[in-house]
């Protein structure tokens, strides 16, 4: 039977990449490109379609950061389809990020070097925005957004004698200091995006907890640092072309910098191809581009526990009864 995979943020970059290289893998299958834009959406599917002109290809206009969108969206996915086999929830942002440069060069010619560049650990602060619902965007747009898809499609995710996955595109600047349980929206900080990540490496854990036994399995997936529209925001245009040769010598020393979104899509892609019962609810798949060129997906361990996910968890069913009520 056809396999349907929806992918979130599917217009560009690494959702877009992820596309291709499962059209590549398997024709056969049936894609749903959920994305906020509908002309960027139809962009990307032409593109799609140049490359595999028998693929099937559906759009959905989905907005991750607005709960209405979200909602219609899920109710429009029951409408069409019995089942959902593979969810990608990859759509997200990093608003008004900033470097701290002064943190940089002390990180450059520290014996910390390597996991600077990986991570991005103190690197990066961003200014975050309030949407429409009241909800911190980052968290609105990276996280709730996605948790909401989840339990509205909970009845074609999980049905009898059929296992569904549902993989988070997180990152490896996901940090658990940047999290609070008792703001988990990041009002106070300055670190929303690493705060968002962080937490949905937390979900993902809570949801395998929860929603095994049911035929579900999520993954948390990190890509490595990929030159995509969210990465060129980081800094002035000028700047990446300045430094572009840089980031290539960086990656003959750091397997993290995939670089391209072929590359960074790669464990995403790793992922559709085993059986999801296999699979380590504690692990982060990470995509790695070696020094020659080769890439390969490695699992590495999450700095995750049961009590704060299955706390994360309860927070966010709250945030849902009191967000639906106002509508
Ligand atoms: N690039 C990197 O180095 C890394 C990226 N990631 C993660 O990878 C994922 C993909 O990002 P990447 O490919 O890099 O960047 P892109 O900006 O190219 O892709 C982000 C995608 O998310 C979509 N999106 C943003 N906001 C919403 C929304 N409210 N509703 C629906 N779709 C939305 C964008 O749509 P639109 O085109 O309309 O803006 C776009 O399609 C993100 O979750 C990011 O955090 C993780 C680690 C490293
Ligand atoms: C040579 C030179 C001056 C490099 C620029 C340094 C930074 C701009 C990068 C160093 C580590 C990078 C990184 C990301 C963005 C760009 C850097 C900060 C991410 C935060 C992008 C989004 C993620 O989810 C993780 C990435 C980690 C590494």
């Amino acid at each position: 039977m056809e396999r349907l995979v929806i992918v979130t943020g599917a217009n560009s970059g690494i959702g877009l990449a992820l596309c291709e290289r499962l059209l590549t893998g398997d024709s056969g299958l049936r894609l749903c490109l959920a994305c906020r834009n509908l002309q960027r959406a139809e962009a990307a599917r032409s593109a799609l379609l140049t490359s595999h002109p028998s693929a099937h290809v559906d759009l959905l206009q989905l907005d991750v950061g607005s709960v209405k969108s979200v909602l219609s969206a899920a109710h429009e996915i029951k409408v069409r389809y019995s089942k959902v086999d593979f969810l990608y929830l990859n759509a997200g942002i990093m608003p008004n990020p900033k470097v701290d440069f002064k943190a940089f060069f002390r990180g450059l010619f520290s014996k910390n070097v390597i996991h600077m560049f990986a991570t991005a650990d103190g690197l990066l602060t961003q200014q975050d925005h309030v949407t429409s619902d009241g909800l911190q965007g980052v968290f609105a747009t990276n996280l709730f957004g996605h948790f909401l898809l989840i339990r509205e499609l909970e009845p074609l995710l999980c049905q009898s004698n059929h296992t569904s996955s549902v993989i988070w595109t997180s990152s490896s600047n996901a940090r658990r200091s940047a999290f609070s349980l008792e703001d988990i929206q990041h009002k106070e900080g300055k670190e929303p995006y690493s705060s968002s990540k962080y937490a949905s490496d937390l979900l993902s854990l809570a949801l395998n907890q929860r929603m095994n036994r049911q035929g579900l399995y999520s993954s948390v997936v990190c890509p490595g640092m990929v030159m995509t529209n969210l990465t060129y925001g980081i800094l002035p245009p000028f700047f990446w072309t300045l430094i572009m040769p840089v980031m290539w010598l960086i990656r003959i020393f750091t397997n993290t910098f995939t670089i391209t979104p072929y590359n960074g899509a790669e464990a995403l892609h790793w992922l559709f191809l085993q059986k999801p019962q296999f699979l380590d609810p504690r692990s982060k798949y990470h995509s790695l581009t070696s020094g020659l060129g080769k890439n390969y997906t490695q699992p590495q361990k999450m700095d995750v526990d049961d009590s704060l996910s299955e706390n994360l968890y309860l927070e966010l069913i709250k945030l849902e009864k009191e967000i639906k009520k106002d509508l």
